[in-house]
């Protein structure tokens, strides 16, 4: 007879496991299923985000980005580095061991709070029973009083662009390549694409982003994304708008992509091409046939506010339901039910949930665009501040960027926070703490920030807000 669990959870990515460590810590007996077979061969923990997502991404923009300010920038700063050059198998090797020490500190993780962790798929069967069938083909049934489904998401495939081993690839193949390729297309300007196409553009590939849309980065504010557009193109990301990726197809040793644009057919031939066209969520197998779990119209776990699905004990969070596919977001919502498993009162606010684009400079967001208040009828007030205008920025050879505040125009309420800069991932939070507090911007244009740091933007968009800025001319008329 298999053991009894309080809280089974199925998928150990960043919503599966924190949700089994947080039960635990609550006192409950929790147990985490995962069944990702890692490089070495054995089930590993962490999901898309610490396996291929999230953190090898950042460590191969970390690694393009330093290789570009030795190559080209050090020289402004007197520093000279000589002929600099990559090895890319190298920036591969550290970017795997980074994974399976982040993968294997789960494991002690698990370990440390008593969270037991099974091998193998979960499925499932009733609401009070996940089956587990282990790589060999064996399966156990375990009792469960609750289940979270953390079963996450995949790459979409389109069918104009079926992968092809090493040649089409998609974001997990992307993080692969043993050498820079001369000539890079990427389908679909989303984030994935952005960030993937930089870390190539930045080792030498001439990159062309192909996006069937016409707007760019359309969740981020206007005037922050057309800022962004413009210095991607400068540091050489061909993007192409409007540009809908119809066919490819692989001859010899190039990708010959077929699109369309406003001016007919187009073609276009790469060395290699990288789809990243969307992910959708991951459910396949994980619920039983005759357990009735109900999924939306685009396949996602249905949940309401607080991630309880339709049968009474069974939770699903992170990619696999509604909301954006963020790490975080799945986190915080692996806590909430841990909470509210083991008895507390727990919610989440899905207004507060920062994005980042880890390009250099980076974007950051949290809350609405002006143009979302907008077309609510909420009137506002605007504060932007260009990092141009930042000491700390000019010593940081940073100066591209601008922070901008949008506030509630009567109540002055921080309504949503905009950033293009460097370190923007690290500034948002700011926004993001402002807005959880419901500060005004006068709050945070009264707050002390250190001198010199790039966050001093923030303070003086916060102060733009009302036209106090310090260290630029003010638009507005100050009250
Ligand atoms: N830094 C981060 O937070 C981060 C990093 C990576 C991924 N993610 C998440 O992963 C998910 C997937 O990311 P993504 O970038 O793949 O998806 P996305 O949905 O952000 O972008 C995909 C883009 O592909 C375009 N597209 C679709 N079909 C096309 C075609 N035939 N031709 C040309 N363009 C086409 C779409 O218009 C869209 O703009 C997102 O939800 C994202 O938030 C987040």
């Amino acid at each position: 007879m298999a053991d009894k669990f309080d809280v089974i959870v199925i998928g150990a990515g960043p919503g599966g496991y924190v949700a089994a460590i947080r039960a635990a810590q609550l006192g409950l007996k929790a147990a985490c299923v995962e069944k990702w077979i890692g490089k070495e061969g054995n089930v590993v923990h962490g999901g898309t985000c610490l396996n291929v997502g999230c953190i090898p991404s950042k460590a191969l923009l970390e690694a393009s980005h330093k290789f570009v300010e030795a190559k080209h920038d050090f020289d402004d700063m007197g520093i000279n580095a000589g002929d600099v050059t990559m090895d890319v198998k190298k920036m591969m090797a550290r970017k795997d061991k980074i994974v399976k020490n982040l993968t294997g500190g789960i494991s002690g993780l698990f370990k440390a709070n008593g969270v037991t962790s099974i091998e193998g798929t979960g499925k499932v069967v009733s609401g009070k029973q996940v089956e587990v069938t282990d790589h060999d083909g064996k399966t156990t049934t375990y009792d469960a009083e609750n289940i979270i489904i953390a079963a996450g998401s995949v790459p979409i495939e389109i069918p104009p662009t079926p992968l092809v081993d090493g040649m089409v690839v998609d974001s997990t193949g992307a993080l692969e390549f043993q050498e820079t390729p001369k000539r890079l297309g990427v389908i679909g300007a989303g984030i994935i694409g952005l960030e993937l196409g930089s870390v190539w553009n930045r080792l030498g590939s001439e990159v062309t982003v192909l996006e069937a849309m016409d707007d760019f980065l359309p969740m981020v504010d206007t005037a922050i994304a057309k800022e962004t557009q413009k210095i991607l193109k400068k540091q050489g990301l061909d993007i192409k708008l409007n540009a809908r990726v119809t066919g490819s197809e692989v001859k010899g040793e190039e990708v010959v992509v077929k699109y369309t644009d406003a001016n007919g057919e187009q073609e276009m031939t790469f060395d290699k091409l990288i789809v990243c066209v969307g992910r959708r969520p991951y459910t396949k197998g994980v619920i039983a046939d005759g357990v009735s779990i109900e999924l939306d119209e685009r396949g996602f776990i249905f949940v309401d506010d607080q991630c309880r699905t339709n049968v009474p004990g069974v939770y699903a969070v992170g990619d696999c339901v509604r909301g954006p596919m963020l790490a975080h977001k799945a986190s915080e919502e692996g806590i909430m039910v841990a909470d509210i498993i083991a008895g507390h009162k727990a919610e989440m606010n899905y207004d507060t949930i920062p994005n980042v684009v880890y390009t250099f400079p980076e974007v950051a967001w949290v809350g609405m665009t002006e143009q979302d208040a907008k077309a609510k009828g909420i009137e506002v007030k605007i504060g932007a501040f260009p990092f141009a205008a930042s000491g700390r920025a000019m010593a940081n050879n940073a100066t591209e960027g601008t922070a901008k505040i949008i506030a509630d125009a009567e109540t002055d309420r921080i309504l949503g926070m905009h950033i293009v800069g460097q370190h923007a991932g690290e500034m948002i939070a700011q926004g993001v703490i402002a807005m959880e507090f419901g500060s005004s911007a006068e709050d945070l244009a009264l707050t002390c920030y250190a001198h010199p740091t790039m966050s001093e933007a923030v303070h003086e968009a916060a102060l733009a807000v009302d036209g106090h800025a310090i260290h630029m001319a003010n638009r507005k008329k100050r009250k």
